[in-house]
């Protein structure tokens, strides 16, 4: 039974292994890795759970998969539970085991690419559902499970285009869980917003000529004052995180150079220079103002100086954790039922839920790993199985507590 793993709740696989891990494991083998994913795979997959579920099961542009759970009440607003399919490559040579092997270690732990993020939060919901379904629960809201490619590379065919879909409205999404990441200690971690991410390439033009003179409004200074002002600016942003208690990652703004271009040989002074950053801008930064300071370090750094923009997000909607928001307040009173301690941050990277929030749905980026290192896109990214089971638990609690939010004031 290992290989389909039709069986369910507490029910053990043949080596003693609980069903759910089983799943997990084989679903961590599915080679959806960049560049080349094989959502294929991926596919054929889910489409075997959903039957199992007995699920709708629907495709949209041949690559979303959406599993429905229909509430007694569909007309009320749905819950999301959203994850991704894909995973980031891998740098196999620096791995204890193959990345795609899914080996568990003595103490538990499986490694492989995807184990945090995110392909745990995927299982973890369809066994969640699985075993609430198999107890004859009914729920009064309809629950979509949304399985979705290419987060990992902007989202571009993935959520950026389906949130704008007429098939995305039909769902009529009241609240979204998505993923979140690891916390190494007690506690669990949530995300209420993401930082805009801006990626950015600045030209920087100059005169040519001969590499034995000085000559003058050269390409190279030019770059030499963008990239000592983005960096100054780096630093500064760095003693800020680092000197206070209350701030997070999430708080503050990074830069990172992450590309530099230009030249064609030793002797030839180049007419144009290269650099890209990477920047990730909290919510609460005034993008504009934060664009005009740009412009400034490119006018200082000489004439011009033109840059542009390969992702440049605005939106910077954030989701309530008000204790009167119908949604947290559901979701924070549960994990208190179960002792969980949760630790509210704004996600330091960028996750599909920008694209959630940004057409104005509320979206909490969850994934239950508690005492376990944040190893995603990492080297020997793993995850304990047991921590990985008790995800199973939490999300048992938390889709019903959300699909029985009783009706809202816009909805009655
Ligand atoms: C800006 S699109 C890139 C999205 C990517 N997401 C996960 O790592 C990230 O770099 O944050
Ligand atoms: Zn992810
Ligand atoms: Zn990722």
């Amino acid at each position: 039974m290992c290989s389909g793993c039709r069986v369910d709740r507490g029910q053990v696989c043949p080596e003693g292994e609980d069903s759910s891990v089983t799943l997990f494991r084989e679903y961590l083998r599915l080679r959806t890795v960049h560049p080349k994913p094989d959502y294929d795979a991926a596919l054929r997959f889910l489409d075997r759970i959903a039957e199992e579920l007995e699920n709708t099961y629907m495709l949209y542009l041949q690559i979303v998969s959406i599993m429905t759970w229909e509430g007694t009440n569909p007309a009320l607003k749905s819950i999301l539970l959203n994850s991704h399919t894909d995973v980031v490559p891998v740098f196999q040579e620096q791995w204890k085991y193959d990345a795609f092997s899914a080996f568990k270690d003595a103490e538990g732990n499986i490694y492989a690419r995807g184990t945090q993020d995110m392909k745990c939060v995927t299982i973890q919901y369809i066994q969640a559902v699985r075993r609430l379904k198999a107890e004859g629960r009914k729920l009064m809201r309809t629950v979509h499970l949304m399985f979705i490619p290419d987060e990992e590379i902007g989202g571009h065919e993935g959520m950026e285009t389906f949130v704008n879909h007429p098939e995305f409205k039909k769902l009529n999404i009241g609240f979204a869980l998505d993923e979140g990441l690891a916390n190494p200690g007690e506690a669990f971690t949530v995300f209420y917003g993401e930082r805009n991410p801006w990626w950015i390439t600045v030209h920087c033009p100059g005169s040519p000529g001969h590499g034995s003179r000085f000559v003058e409004n050269t390409a190279a200074e030019k770059l030499v004052s963008v990239i000592n002002s983005f960096l100054n600016f780096r630093e500064k942003e760095k003693h800020r995180l680092n000197t206070s208690e209350c701030l997070t990652l999430g708080d503050v703004t990074t830069v990172n150079m992450t590309m530099v271009k230009g030249g064609v040989a030793y002797n030839v002074i180049p007419a144009e220079m290269d650099v890209s950053f990477d920047l990730r801008i909290p919510p609460t930064v005034n993008l504009q103002e934060f664009e005009k300071q740009i412009k400034q370090w490119c006018k200082e750094a000489g004439d011009d100086i033109t840059y542009e923009f390969a992702q440049k997000h605005m939106n910077q909607n954030i989701t309530s954790t008000e204790e009167n928001d119908p949604w947290w307040s559901t979701f924070s009173a549960t994990c208190k039922t179960m002792n969980m301690t949760l630790e509210k941050e704004i996600f330091p990277a960028a996750t599909d839920s920008r694209f959630i929030r940004a057409v104005g749905i509320p979206a909490i980026g969850f994934s239950p790993m508690n005492r376990t290192p944040i190893l995603l896109h990492d080297h020997n990214e793993y995850l304990n199985e047991q921590i990985f089971l008790k995800g199973i638990s939490v999300y048992k609690r938390l889709i019903p507590a959300l699909a029985n939010v009783p009706p809202l004031p816009d909805e009655a």
